[in-house]
């Protein structure tokens, strides 16, 4: 529709310290995870999970890129608030409408950071007895590979700095932001 833009990072160029990836970048990393998640499951009936609110994009873009048929449902978990660090306490704000019983589970997540979330999350998925249960996430931060859970399929793994867009907010704001970026340190300090 005519007058309408998105956000693009020039329109907020202050705030952003350095993009890390592009949309060509994430978009064509998804391809090959789903291509990847085709393979694998290949004859089964598989039901992405998605991880409100961060995963929304990653959600759509890689089940768009998938030639196959999914279920997709949604948690919405919080553990961020407002900050830039974990408060590692898990709250689950909306729990799924699927019964995941004897279900092929695959998580859809933005980031993996401190990984606290993830092994909360797959500790309280795998109690309702799933047949399996994977993780899919766009980004990983090293601090991650501290945590037991295995993960699947990875995107891209990062440094450690503070990241936003593509899901990834700041105190809610740069979700909408078609690149992944770190944030100019001005702006959280
Ligand atoms: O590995 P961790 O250190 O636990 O961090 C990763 C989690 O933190 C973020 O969610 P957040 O709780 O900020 O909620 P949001 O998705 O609504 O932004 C992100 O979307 C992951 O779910
Ligand atoms: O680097 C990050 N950016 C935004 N949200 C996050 N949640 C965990 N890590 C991050
Ligand atoms: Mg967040």
């Amino acid at each position: 529709m005519a007058g309408f833009r998105p956000v693009e990072p020039q329109h907020i160029d202050g705030d952003i310290e350095k993009v890390l990836l592009t949309e060509a970048d994430i978009q064509g990393r998804l391809a090959e995870l789903a291509a990847d998640i085709e393979r694998d499951y290949e004859g089964k009936d598989v039901l992405l999970v998605g991880v409100l609110k961060g995963a929304v994009m990653v959600m759509a873009d890689l089940s768009r890129h998938l030639s196959r048929h999914v279920e997709i449902d949604w948690m919405a978990i919080s553990s961020y608030g407002s900050g830039t660090r974990s408060s590692g306490v898990v709250r689950i704000l909306k729990d799924l409408d699927t019964d995941i019983t004897d279900r092929h589970v695959v998580v859809v997540e933005d980031i993996i950071d401190t990984g606290l979330t993830l092994s909360w999350l797959v500790s309280n998925l795998q109690s309702r007895g799933p047949a399996s249960v994977e993780i899919c996430t766009m980004l990983r931060k090293p601090e991650a590979a501290k945590t037991p859970v295995g993960v699947k399929y990875v995107g891209f793994d990062i440094p450690s700095s503070f990241v936003v867009g593509y899901g990834l907010d700041f105190a809610e704001k740069y979700r909408n932001l078609r690149v992944v970026a770190t944030l100019a340190p001005h702006m959280y300090s």
